[in-house]
Order: C-alpha cells, then structure tokens, then sequence
C-alpha cells in the first residue's frame, strides 16, 4: 500500500537516517553500551563522555551553557518538572499560564490549581497570541511563576517571549517557556530570551521519541524541586539511568537543526508558499492565527462549509490532523482554536497541516491539489 504524504510534522518527525545511525553506536556489546553514571570503568566514562558531548549540542542550539541542560523524556516531562518543581512546598502562590498552552502545561497547571495553587488562566488575542500587557495586568505579588509557550502547536503562532521575559526578570518572577514546537525551526537563545526554564523534546527536532531536556537557568541561579527521586542524577533534578542513545540522538538531530536552520526556515517558507499558492483557487479558505508571526512549518486552515472530518475521510493519500482530540465516542472541538474565539462549528472546520525537512515540492503540490479536490466535492454535495 502506497503511504499517505506526511503533513503531520507537529506531532512527531522522522528520526534523521544520521541520527539513527550515531544512536546505533551506543546500543550493543561491540559499542558503547555502558551505564553513563558507572564511574568504575571506561564503558561507564565513554557512555559519560557521549552524553556530554550531546548535552553540549543540545545547549548550542538555545545558546545555553550546557551545565544548564537537565535531560528528561520529553517535553511533558520537562513542563512538569519545570512547572511543579517551581512551585513545590510553598503555600498560597498565585502563577500564570494561557487557555491555548499544549495539555503538559494546561494539565499539570489544572492539578496545581486542585491542590490550592491560586492560577491565572490567559485568554490569548484572535492572532493566537499573549501580550506582555496582559501578563503584567495579571501578575499579582505572590505570583511565582509564569508559564507560555514559544510556539503554539495547533497554530504555528509564535509569542513575544523576549519581551516577557524582560518585565518578568525585573520583577523576579519566573518564566516557564514550553519550546517543543520551536526547537529547530526558529532562532532560539536564551542570552537574548530572558527565560528561567525551556522545555525542549527530541522528536520534533527529528530525534528520537522518549528525550527531551529542561534548561535551567544557573545565573541568577533558578531552583527548583526534583520531580523524580532516587540515584540523584541530574545534579539531583531528575533520577533516572540516562537512555544514552536516546540523549546521544537528540544531541546529533539538535546539532544538524542548528547547522541547517537558515537553510530550513527557507525552504519551509518556500513550502508553505507554493502549499498556499495550490489553495488560490478555493475560496472560503481562511488562516487560523496571526498572518506574520509563525513559523513556517504549521498551517492552520478553516474551510467554510466543509466539516474536519469529511475533509480528512477524503483526504486519505495525506497524513494530517485536526487537532481535536477524541474523547470517548464525541470529537470534542479543539481548545486551542476555541480559545482563540472559533466558534464550535468553526473549529470543527479547521485541519493543521505541519510540513518539514523531508516535504518536497511534490508532496506540497500534491497536497494542495487533493485539499482542492476534495474540498469542491465536499461542498457541491452538501
Ligand atoms: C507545545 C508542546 N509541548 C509539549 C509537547 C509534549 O512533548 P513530548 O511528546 O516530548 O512529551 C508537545 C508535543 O506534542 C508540544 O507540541
């Protein structure tokens, strides 16, 4: 059976051939298998040393020192660790986040909310956006901790964390930056972004799936409390045996998004164009979030008059998705495009197609094409 077209990048990429390959080194009995925390031995020393040569190519691409690198598994993990390890053991504190936040930060921000943590829930601009303002406006003097994401996952929006996190340094609160959807497709350096803690993952980044890693600020010094106890890796902020090809992988797939993010954002932009360009002939077509500030791999498109799931029967030579999430027999709308005051019936007008380092031209024209067809047979039938 021919495979669909992957349009499905925001959920998860491909792991690079090279990134496969360097992970296969540190698997087996003629390479470098051996526990990095071992310190009786050179298998335990190599696996160490694999680990931080990746933990330095993971800090390259955010411009960290790597001593602020806390490896995990994923992004889920390092939103938790961030968000909860921030705010353990102190009573009566007030924190930040937004509607449209990915379910890691939405989620563990809810069961803080249930076990007393006074939380703001922002309402994002039309654009899919959070201003500075409004963070400020909420603040309060107990709150602790703000936490945004970089890049919105449904609608590929970028937010203004730079300027946040200048007014939020100021004033010693922390910001949480959840960076999944933005690692290897934008600039990202912590220098010039005043962040405290940054989630980042491996498999958006064509790494593997199951790493991923929290930047921790280490001046001015952010603390926070480990999520995960026992043998005190991590500098004691996440216990755990380190899956060596796993972080071995994320450093290699990190290290190629730095040396080819210009050339990346490029031709991704170009994509998006021609993706867009094949849609001309449809009217009724409209962008969900801002126009300007996205980045170019995440289009999210409502087509009048023509429901998500009908599109996406029809579009069976394509992978993509509509960013609902099924919940027991109901399709619920998706927050994030209700949060930014779709209706319902819009909302389940709305699919993301996500393109990224393996999308060709082809796939693109093809793809729009498809959209075409059967977006016109959707409506002449209705
Ligand atoms: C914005 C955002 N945050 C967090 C996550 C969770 O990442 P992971 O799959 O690495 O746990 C994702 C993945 O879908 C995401 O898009």
């Amino acid at each position: 059976m021919k495979k669909p077209v992957y349009m499905d990048y925001a959920a998860t990429t491909p792991v690079d051939p090279a990134v496969a390959d360097e992970m296969m080194k540190y698997l087996t009995l003629d390479g470098v298998f051996g526990n990095p925390a071992s310190r009786t031995h050179a298998y335990g020393w190599q696996a160490e040393a694999a680990v931080e040569a990746a933990r330095k190519q993971v800090a390259g691409l955010i411009h960290a020192d790597p001593r602020e690198i806390v490896w995990t598994s994923g992004a889920t993990e390092s939103d938790n660790l961030a968000i909860k390890g921030a705010v353990a053991g102190r009573q009566g504190v007030h924190i930040i986040t937004s509607k449209i936040e990915h379910k890691a930060v939405v989620d563990t921000c809810k069961w803080l909310e249930h076990q007393g943590t006074d939380v703001t829930w922002l309402d994002p601009a039309a654009d899919g956006t959070i201003s500075c303002e409004q963070v400020l406006d909420a603040l309060q003097e107990n709150t602790v901790l703000v936490s945004l994401m970089l890049v919105n996952n449904e609608l590929g929006t970028i937010n203004d964390i730079a300027a946040i996190g200048a007014e939020l340094r100021q004033r010693g609160v922390l910001f949480h930056v959840d960076a999944a959807q933005a690692g290897g497709k934008m600039a990202i350096d912590v220098g010039s972004m005043p962040v405290d803690l940054l989630a980042l993952s491996g498999h958006k980044v064509y790494g593997p799936k199951g790493v991923g890693a929290l930047y921790v600020r280490r001046s001015p010094d952010v603390q926070i409390e480990a999520q995960i106890h026992g043998g005190g890796h991590e500098r004691g902020m996440r216990s755990g045996t380190l899956p060596t090809h796993q972080i071995v992988g994320m450093g290699k797939a990190f290290s190629l998004a730095q040396s080819g993010l210009e050339e990346e954002i490029v031709k991704l932009e170009a994509l998006r164009k021609s993706f867009l360009a094949g849609l001309q002939s449809l009217d009724g077509v409209s962008l969900n979030g801002s126009e300007s500030n996205r980045v170019p791999g995440i289009v999210n498109l409502s087509f009048d008059g023509v429901d998500a799931e009908s599109l996406m029967l029809g579009l069976r030579d394509l992978a993509v998705s509509s960013g609902s999430a099924c919940a027991s027999a109901t399709v619920e709308p998706s927050y994030v495009l209700r949060g930014i005051g779709l209706s319902d019936e819009q909302a389940h007008r709305a699919l993301r197609f996500s393109f990224g380092r393996f999308t060709t031209e082809e796939d693109v024209a093809f793809a729009s094409s498809q959209i075409v067809d059967v977006v016109s047979r959707l409506r002449a039938v209705r």
